[in-house]
């Protein structure tokens, strides 16, 4: 193996740029060339490579969003799109891919793999919801940003006693509203994994209150329901409180990575060019119990659906169930 390629893809997460440092910086240790690919599945096929150098890479693994930039680009869903891009890829010598992203861009990864291109996924999105890991790259800092935007909004939420209902992110998963949620204290926390009524939120936040709550916090996921449309429901059902309805929206993909982010990319980062160099061809990286785990990319996620942490949700739901 002499050359490799890293690409981001989809929406970008803080930590993306650590990944891609360690990618750069490992494989220059083992003597091989890197190439980076800008604007994801795009630049693939548009043949979009430049060739890294440490110099281009090493202050990155503070910054937030991707030095390679990203891009969504649904015609890669087609072959012919995605024979294209094996034809740029062998057209510069590239032996094997690490792609960067979501779920939709390791859908890409697998159907290079099935091609027969050599591919690696680093599992970087906000969103927390790629199969078999219980941990993306971008996700901590996500949680981290929303849940300080809700503790602001909770300062003047408790001094008006009203009650906010704030829209996370997380496309199709509850993921970022439960450890928001749970971290901010929620009275109740929505998401599109789990059936809900706004009159049990409404009876819960009406039982915070009566137990002493100054403010009423709910924490609704974006693949739930659109917050003008809950906020509306809720003030029907509930005329005496003063309802606000907030979308912390993009500002959760953005700002510095945590700790948590930078190293788990970079553990991530490194070994994916170790298991490339060691022959590997169609394997992704994640989480589990803490630990670096390699999952086999067409058994995992053609069999495997994503989880969210139900034990926390219901933890919520226990502890909020005020009983009136
Ligand atoms: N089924 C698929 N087959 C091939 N390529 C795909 C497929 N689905 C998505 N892609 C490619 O991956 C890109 C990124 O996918 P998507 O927009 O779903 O974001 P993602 O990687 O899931 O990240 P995020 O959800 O964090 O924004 C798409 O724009 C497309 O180029
Ligand atoms: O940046 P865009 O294209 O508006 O996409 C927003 C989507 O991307 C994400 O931020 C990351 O997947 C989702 O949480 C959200 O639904
Ligand atoms: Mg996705």
């Amino acid at each position: 193996m002499k050359r490799i390629a890293v690409l981001t893809s989809g929406g970008d997460a803080p930590g993306m740029n650590a990944a891609i440092r360690a990618v750069v910086e490992q494989g220059i240790h083992h003597g091989l060339e890197v190439y980076g690919v800008y604007y994801g599945y795009r630049g693939l096929v548009e043949g979009d490579f430049r060739l890294l150098t440490l110099s281009d890479v090493h202050h990155n693994i503070r910054r937030g969003g991707t030095m390679l930039y990203s891009a969504r680009y649904p015609e890669f869903k087609h072959k012919e799109y995605q024979e294209k891009a094996i034809s740029q890829l062998e057209k510069f010598g590239i032996d094997a891919l690490v792609v960067i992203g979501g779920d939709g861009s390791f859908a890409g990864a697998l159907s290079l793999s099935k091609l027969g291109f050599p591919a690696v996924g680093i599992p970087g999105t906000i969103d927390n919801d790629i199969p078999g890991t219980e941990y993306t790259i971008g996700f901590d800092s996500a949680v981290s940003v929303a849940l300080d935007a809700i503790d602001k909004i909770s300062d003047t939420a408790a001094s008006h006693n009203r009650t906010f209902v704030v829209e996370v992110m997380g496309r199709h998963a509850g993921d970022i509203a439960i450890w928001a949620g749970v971290a901010a204290g929620a009275d109740a926390i929505i998401i599109p994994e789990e059936e809900f009524l706004i009159e049990d939120v409404v009876r819960r936040t009406e039982a915070g209150r009566s137990a002493g709550k100054d403010y009423s916090l709910v924490v609704l996921a974006e693949g739930a329901m659109d917050v003008d449309n809950f906020v509306e429901q809720f003030q029907i059902l509930a005329p005496d409180q003063s309802v606000r309805g907030v979308t912390l929206s993009h500002i959760q993909r953005g700002g510095t990575p945590t700790a948590r982010d930078r190293v788990f990319a970079t553990l991530m980062g490194a070994r994916s060019v170790d298991l490339l160099i060691e022959g590997q061809k169609a394997i992704y990286l994640g989480v589990r119990e803490e630990q670096l785990t390699v999952f086999d990319i067409v058994e995992t996620l053609e069999k495997t659906e994503h989880q969210v942490r139900q034990d926390l949700f219901q933890l919520n739901q226990k502890l909020t169930d005020r009983g009136n």
